[in-house]
């Protein structure tokens, strides 16, 4: 992939950078700016050698049109305050306010755009709308940089088509990320450990197929765990399911079987009566949620399981949060499974720990980030790259 030291002199040059500022919020709050932070390093750079820098991102997933529930304001203020310089947020992707806060930077100046999915041509599944919404894109920048590893993984307007309309480069953050997660894809330490959770079910259980052919032993736990328990045949109350993934499910558990790899699940869950921070809720067996109740953790003696599962491993990934980790009273699963991969850590394993909402829990529930060998910024990137997958928005960067 080319790098941002390609594009040469950089002052009075307009840069448009795609970021993932997809970071957690509390109404208009954030409650974790990890990513923001990852971002720094590259703006910095190039606003230190005199770019105007224009950045795109998205925040949440809006029906494609303008939601201010997902206003990028907050990104703003707090990317201000962290680069020391005001960042002016355009009101609109490629409209008038766009244009005239593109216009309005002077070199070594930070400017966002408003969420890139406020238009319904950023995630469209036909060429012609995406390109259409790229070409209107180019016409702001001279250059793009590619920085925002955690939508990689996504064939759309602002990652993947804009680059082929733009010198186009990847910038710090991706090619630190494509580094570190390289290498648990070749050749991993074994036994190797895979812990998958979270709640973008139907997304990430595609990767267990692959999973199956590489990993040693999966530990599924979060909204995941529900679609397995209906799979070997247990009722799961209202909790999240997939219910058209189940005879998936029930492929991937044979596939397991004859392929020798240890698919891990939990014995017991927290099941609640409503998802809320203080539902009502008891620790039930796994096979036996009651009808109305939701599992929205996996239970304390799961969390040790799920442990002494991974303390003998040596190449660890995990991510998805074990359970509703916002809310405290079902915090616990996911804390077990973080403080299992620290010791594992510690003890010599290779640990990578993947997605917006796992880098945050980690870091809200208190664990030292240097207790993880890599903390990616990415769940679903980082879970195609680690399959060996092509991810649009790195192919499309190749030199
Ligand atoms: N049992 C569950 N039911 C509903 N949501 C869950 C459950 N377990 C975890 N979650 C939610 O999953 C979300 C994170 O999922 P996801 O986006 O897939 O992870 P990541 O951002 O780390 O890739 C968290 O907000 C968490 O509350
Ligand atoms: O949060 C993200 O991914 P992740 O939850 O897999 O880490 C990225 O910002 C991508 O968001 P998307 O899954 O709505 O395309």
């Amino acid at each position: 992939m080319k790098t941002i030291d390609t594009l040469g002199d950089l002052r009075g040059r307009r840069v448009l950078v795609r970021s993932d500022f997809n970071v957690p919020l509390d109404g208009t709050t954030i409650t974790d700016d990890g990513r923001i932070r990852a971002a720094l390093p590259t703006l910095r750079r190039l606003a230190d050698g005199g770019a105007r820098v224009v950045v795109m991102a998205h925040l949440g997933r809006p029906k494609g049109a303008p939601d201010q529930k997902f206003s990028l304001a907050p990104v703003a203020a707090r990317l201000g305050e962290l680069l020391g310089q005001e960042v002016s947020l355009a009101t609109d992707l490629v409209g008038e306010s766009a244009r005239s806060t593109v216009d309005g930077l002077a070199d070594g100046q930070v400017a966002l755009l408003e969420n890139v999915r406020f238009d319904a041509r950023e995630t469209s599944k036909v060429d012609a709308e995406r390109a259409e919404l790229a070409g209107e894109l180019a016409g702001l920048a001279d250059a793009f940089v590619s920085d925002g590893f955690g939508v990689v993984h996504r064939k759309q307007a602002s990652v993947y088509d804009i680059a082929q309309l733009l010198p186009a480069v990847a910038g710090d953050l991706v090619l630190k990320e494509v580094e570190s997660l390289s290498r648990a894809t070749t050749d991993p330490a074994r036994p190797y450990a895979v812990v998958l959770g979270g709640s973008k079910v139907s997304d990430k259980l595609g990767v267990i197929a692959n999973l199956l052919t590489k990993a040693d032993r999966l530990l599924i736990g979060g909204g995941m765990v529900f679609t397995f328990l209906a799979a070997k045949g247990h009722s799961v109350g209202s909790s999240l399911l997939e219910e058209d993934q189940v005879e998936t499910v029930k492929g991937y558990l044979a596939q397991a079987a004859e392929n020798g790899v240890e698919i891990v699940l939990p014995t017991d869950i927290v099941a609640a009566d409503s998802f809320a921070a203080d539902a009502p809720h008891a620790t039930v067996p796994a096979e036996e949620i009651p009808d109305g109740k939701m599992g929205l953790d996996i239970g304390p003696d799961s969390g040790e399981l799920f442990a002494a599962k991974l303390a003998d491993a040596r190449t660890i990934v995990w991510n998805g949060p074990m359970g509703v980790f916002e809310f405290d009273a079902f915090a616990g699963g996911t804390r077990a499974v973080a403080q299992g991969i620290v010791d594992a850590t510690a003890g010599g394993a290779f640990s990578i720990v993947g997605g917006g909402d796992s880098a945050a829990a980690v870091r809200i529930l208190g664990f030292d980030e240097a207790g993880f060998s890599h903390i990616s910024t990415g769940g679903g990137a980082s879970l195609e790259l680690l399959e060996g997958k092509e991810l649009p928005g790195l192919t499309v960067l190749a030199d």
